[in-house]
């Protein structure tokens, strides 16, 4: 029980240790993080809901997720593979295509939290 509980703590360190490596060193993360810091503090100035800080939340993290993980792939496509090929371009775009999708639904999400105090401002 000791060495599961030992190996699940050192499991969760290296997961931060990498998720501060994306934070430090990924252009793509540090620009999403800007934005999502103006989203956070748009949130207070708005007073948005519980339920809307757990759905930008849920938001923001998928985008971030996908992002990683499309990270991954290009760091793995590269180290396998770093001359021009047609499937590591196959791949690199897939797994882009993937970072789409995340932030579609994260921009449709963000318009229907913010739509109604924008309104207000507006009227
Ligand atoms: N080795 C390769 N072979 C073929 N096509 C590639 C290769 N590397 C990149 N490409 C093409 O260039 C596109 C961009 O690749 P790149 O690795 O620069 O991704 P990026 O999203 O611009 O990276 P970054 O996150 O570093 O800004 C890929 O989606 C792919 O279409």
């Amino acid at each position: 029980m000791r060495k599961f509980i030992n190996g699940r703590i050192k499991s969760i360190g290296y997961a931060l240790k990498g998720a501060l490596l994306l934070i430090k060193t990924e252009h793509s993360i540090i620009a999403q993080l800007i934005v999502f810091v103006v989203l956070i503090i748009l949130g207070f100035v708005c007073d948005i809901s519980k339920q809307d800080w757990i759905n930008q939340i849920l938001a923001i993290g998928l985008v971030l997720s996908v992002e990683g993980l499309n990270t991954t792939a290009e760091k793995l496509a590269d180290f396998v593979h770093l001359e021009n090929h047609p499937k590591i371009g196959f791949i690199k775009d897939i797994s882009a295509g993937a970072v789409t999708f995340a932030a579609l639904s994260c921009l449709v999400t963000i318009i229907l939290i913010y739509y109604p105090y924008i309104i207000n401002l507006l009227v």
